[in-house]
């Protein structure tokens, strides 16, 4: 299919071939095109090939971007497709997230047990997001968090086999797999960009441009731009604990964030209100939290 109008790169998870199919049938929709007429070709990310490390020890969230962007950018591929969730607060100049299929579910999802509270004292929880340890953390001093890697169904099957009491998993990407029936929600504020398929191109490729400009949710990037331009405020590391949610309705943007500390024992929430579209306010709210955060957040940042 090299003769196809639009090629999409994406990693090869099931989770990711999914959204890039979703991302497809969007395109073809929209251009009133056949089924099957965009391509998608799975790259290989560092991050899919490293299994056995937590992700902040290697290298962070480039390891999923970096091939993906090498492809795009040596023609190889038209656009890539991300869960905006693991893509770097900075890209490069060169490329342009374009569209934003509309936000699924933000919420995540806890499997092994009813709820947080029901967790037997002492369990094992299996995450590698130092958001979700905290918050758990947060909630319950007493439960024992481990790094768990893999994809979905790695996660459930090593679950499964008893290695660890419960785990969290987005349910975006649970009902993307089909798996809309497992685990529980909890009330837990999600990361940044969490539930958000974002596309990217190369920047002034006014052609591809035009065909993902077709199928923008403008709620949706707008809240996740707002997000992402609050995570850049932050600076430091993009693994430090952090959780920010906004939401569009007419025209005004509900900024919902929180700091904490790895234990979860030190927090810092905030709620504001912004235009649509304003990226100032949520950075320079960003700042103001970590001027204000305790010690023990503020190190999380500027180390
Ligand atoms: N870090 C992996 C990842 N990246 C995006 C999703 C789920 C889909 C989404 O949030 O859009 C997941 C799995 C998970 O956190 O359970």
């Amino acid at each position: 299919m090299t003769s196809s109008p639009l090629i999409i790169g994406t990693r090869g998870s099931p989770l990711a071939l999914a959204q890039a199919h979703l991302v497809a049938r969007a395109v073809e929709e929209a251009q009133g095109w056949a089924a099957g007429t965009v391509a998608i070709r799975t790259v290989t990310t560092s991050g899919d090939r490293i299994q056995d490390r937590p992700l902040a020890d290697i290298g962070g969230k480039a390891l999923w971007t970096k091939e993906l962007d090498r492809a795009l950018l040596a023609g190889e591929t038209d656009c890539s497709v991300h869960s905006m969730k693991d893509v770097e607060a900075i890209r490069p100049d060169a490329l342009r997230i374009a569209a934003m299929l509309p936000r699924a579910d933000v919420q995540d999802r806890l499997i092994g047990a009813a709820s947080v509270a029901a967790l037997a004292r002492g369990a094992t929880v299996g995450t590698s997001s130092p958001r979700r340890a905290a918050q758990l953390k947060q909630r319950r001093p007493d439960l024992n968090t481990v790094p768990i890697r893999g994809n979905v169904d790695t996660r459930l099957a090593k679950l499964a086999a008893g290695e660890v009491d419960a785990t969290l998993l987005a349910a975006a990407g649970l009902d993307r797999l089909g798996r809309g029936t497992t685990g529980v929600a909890i009330d837990l504020l999600p990361a940044p960009g969490q539930g958000a398929i974002g596309i990217e191109c190369r920047a002034g490729d006014g052609r591809v441009e035009t065909l993902l400009a077709a199928i923008d949710h403008h709620p949706t990037h707008v809240a996740v731009a707002a997000e992402r331009a609050f995570v850049r405020a932050l600076g430091g590391s993009c693994h430090s604990p952090v959780a920010a949610q906004a939401t569009v309705k007419d025209e005004m943007l509900t900024f919902r964030c929180e700091l904490l500390s790895e234990d979860g024992r030190c927090h810092i929430y905030r709620e504001a209100w912004f235009a649509a579209g304003d990226l100032d306010g949520p950075a320079d709210l960003g700042r103001a939290m970590l001027a204000e955060a305790p010690d023990a957040v503020q190190a999380l940042f500027t180390g």
